[in-house]
């Protein structure tokens, strides 16, 4: 796949299947418009997704940046997906204040030579967010390329939205996160030093610092798989400030059910998978243990009966 952060000038011949929008999340709404746009493969098209590097929503009202997906993880998700090119274009004051026909002439038509373009009925776009679906369907009659409306997931009555997604988040309903999103929540981090008091209560835990940009469910503790290199684990994590022993930042710190082994500088990806209970204070480290005991065995069931069902 190729990334980029300027919109590409495709080959003379070369015609596109694109779609457009922020993609925050890759959830199963976005799977489905880029499963409709990779259709058009068997057409020769090179398949693109066009997005932003900034959520606009972030340089209009300088909302905090938290997202589902950082720029990276979305990157790799697409790759996944089998897009063929990835644009994070950058929210210049240019480009936000582009008219949506010039956006369209400029981008879609004389650069990716546009064919086919796949969004959702709510999409708008442009200077005072005038470009819309019928906008585009006009324009496609004059600059040949076929616009499909395609209808919203919905789970229930409800939509799938990337603000439904952080909704449930924030509530710290991982199941439900999953399953809106068609894969288990995670975030990646490098394994880092701690106070090494972990193991003075025989629960050593790999702690890594995630992107400042990620969004969390609420601090507390989950029920997670790790997979550090080629090697995957249950475990217990624990999400926040360790109230305990006071940290300064967020971390996410992992006890891994069936690991021994020395961790710290490897990349691990922790996955979310149940909420247990919130991270409290407790007057001692002994007393935090037998907290422990009891959320370990809760984990460790878990796990059996999901592996049994698999
Ligand atoms: C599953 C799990 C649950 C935890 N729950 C809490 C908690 O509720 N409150 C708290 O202050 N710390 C909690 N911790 C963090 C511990 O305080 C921390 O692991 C311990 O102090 C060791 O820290 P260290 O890695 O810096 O050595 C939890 C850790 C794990 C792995
Ligand atoms: N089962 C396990 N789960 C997590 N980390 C483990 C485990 N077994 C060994 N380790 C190692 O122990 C380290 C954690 O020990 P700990 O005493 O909590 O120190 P720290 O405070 O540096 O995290 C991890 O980074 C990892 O290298």
């Amino acid at each position: 796949m190729i990334y980029t952060n300027e919109v590409p000038v495709l080959k003379a011949q070369e015609r596109s299947a694109v779609t457009l929008g922020k993609f925050d999340g890759l959830h199963r709404g976005h799977q489905k418009l880029i499963a409709c746009m990779k259709q058009k493969k068997k057409e020769n098209c090179t398949t693109v997704v066009f997005t932003f590097d900034v959520s606009p929503l972030v340089k209009l009202y300088h909302k905090p940046a938290k997202t589902l997906l950082t720029n990276e993880e979305r990157q790799e998700l697409a790759e996944n997906l089998g897009v063929d090119v990835l644009i994070a274009c950058p929210f210049t004051d240019a480009v936000m204040n582009m008219e949506a026909e010039e956006f369209v002439k400029e981008f879609l038509v004389k650069r990716l030579h546009v064919s086919y373009l796949a969004v959702g009925p709510d999409f708008r776009f442009g200077h005072e967010r005038k470009g819309n679906p019928e906008l585009l369907k006009q324009m496609g009659t004059q600059y040949d390329f076929t616009v499909e409306v395609v209808e919203k997931l919905t789970d229930g009555t409800r939509e799938i939205s990337s603000t439904y997604v952080r909704e449930e988040l924030e509530e710290g309903h991982i199941e439900k996160v999953n399953a809106l999103l068609g894969y288990q929540y995670f975030t990646r981090g490098e394994i880092v030093h701690g106070r090494q008091l972990g193991r003075t209560i025989g629960v050593p835990t790999a702690n890594l610092i995630p992107p400042v940009s990620k969004k969390f469910p609420p601090n507390g503790v989950y029920l997670t798989r790790s997979k550090i290199g080629e090697k995957e684990y249950d475990g217990i994590s624990n999400v926040g400030y360790k109230p305990t022993v006071k940290e300064n930042f967020l971390g996410v710190e992992t006890y891994l059910f069936n690991c021994n082994e020395d961790l710290y500088g490897q990349e691990a990806e922790v996955r979310f998978y149940h909420y247990l209970r919130p991270e409290r204070k407790f007057a001692s480290l002994l007393e935090l243990k037998g907290q422990l005991d009891i959320d370990m065995a809760k984990g460790r069931q878990f796990f059996a009966d999901l592996h049994e069902k698999l």
